[in-house]
């Protein structure tokens, strides 16, 4: 490792990739974060081992942001947050070989810094960068003694070493992260109608096989209504498919927001959505469904100019606990009722 006064300037002391700096950090979501204990503890180890091995009595892991420096590890003081020109640590981060001051006191760019002037009266910085593998110094893991002095080459090899193994945390906890968000959106695309924003026929179907049971085990009513938009081929041919979308959605939004929380919307078919309604005996689904029908009657759609009304036809159907047989019977149940509604003339609730 170099002298520090040999590769530093005097301050200000900013790296010359400061921005793809700040954004290389900023991936890792370290910051601010929520208390980790499981990589809080493994971060700790190392950095009391980097203390253990250099032999000396305070030790640190600690990132650079913008214009302060949070320690997120610390051994022999508490962990804390520091104005940037505070901490030795924003100088191991200008390049990715870390910085080693053998006598603090001595030198213009930390002699007056709080911790050599009061307690603990340090003397000696050592740090290795933590480099991102983009090449970003993003923090340093250092060790701090109140005594001047080198590491020497093998304590100091042997401090790089640890410092690469805390990098190699930080970035496997990122990537694991980054891993689960992307099955989340990918499981979000799998049961999501992008349409309409309501589950979609797949996961609809899976969570009503999933109410049956729960029907069945606490002998709770269940039913379903089925809910297809009349005449919906004319809006599409008269208006376009972009209107007929917008209408489609617009009703869908109706009807998510008009049912309880525990009920499940879902889009069952091209204009047709379904609501299961757990623990809803039949009164209180003609109740709703005749409700949902008032109110899709009156909702405006607007595409370019006011759009004419649409009206909705709603099949309902229940089960209980002693009749129930499976899903598919309270669905089967909901369209026969349903294509009856359409029989007697549309924009009308049969059950
Ligand atoms: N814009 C749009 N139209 C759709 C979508 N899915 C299905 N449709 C249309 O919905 C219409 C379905 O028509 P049907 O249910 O058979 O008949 P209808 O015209 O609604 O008449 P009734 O159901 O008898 O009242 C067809 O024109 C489909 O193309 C969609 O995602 N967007």
């Amino acid at each position: 490792m170099l002298a520090a006064e040999n590769i530093y300037p005097l301050n200000p002391a900013t790296p010359r990739d400061e921005q793809r700096r700040l954004a290389a950090l900023r991936r890792y979501q370290l910051l601010d974060d929520p208390f980790d204990d499981e990589f809080d503890k493994e971060l700790d180890f190392l950095t009391r081992l980097a203390a253990t091995v250099c032999g000396a009595p305070y030790a640190s892991l600690s990132l650079v942001d913008a214009d302060r420096v949070v320690v997120k590890s610390a051994y022999g003081h508490a962990p804390a947050t520091l104005p940037r020109e505070q901490s030795y640590c924003s100088l191991a981060v200008l390049g990715r070989d870390g910085v080693e001051i053998a006598d603090l006191c001595a030198d213009g760019r930390t002699a007056f810094m709080p911790r050599t002037r009061a307690e603990p009266q340090l003397r000696m910085y050592s740090a290795a960068a933590l480099v991102s593998p983009d090449g970003h110094a993003i923090g340093a893991l250092g060790v701090m003694d109140t005594r001047p002095g080198a590491l020497g080459d093998e304590r100091r090899a042997l401090l790089r070493g640890l410092a690469r193994q805390a990098m190699a945390l930080i970035e496997a906890r990122a990537t694991g992260r980054e891993l689960a968000a992307a099955r989340g959106q990918l499981e979000e695309l799998a049961t999501v109608d992008t349409l309409t924003g309501l589950h979609n026929r797949r996961a609809l179907l899976a969570k009503l096989k999933f109410e049956v049971a729960r029907t069945r085990r606490f002998r709770t009513p269940l039913s379903a209504l089925m809910i297809d938009l009349d005449l919906f081929r004319e809006v599409n041919e008269r208006h376009g498919d972009a209107a007929g979308d917008l209408v489609l959605a617009n009703v869908a939004r109706l009807v998510s927001e008009n049912v309880r929380v525990i009920d499940v919307p879902g889009r069952y078919g091209g204009g047709e959505l379904c609501v299961v309604l757990p623990n809803t005996p039949p009164e209180g689904a003609l109740k709703l469904a005749e409700n949902l029908r008032a109110k899709i009657a009156a909702q405006i759609h607007r595409e370019a100019g006011r759009l004419p009304p649409v009206t909705a036809s709603i099949g309902v159907a229940s089960f209980n606990h002693m009749d129930i047989s499976d899903g598919d019977g309270l669905l089967r149940q909901a369209e026969e009722a349903l294509r009856r509604a359409k029989a007697n003339g549309r924009n009308r609730v049969e059950c």
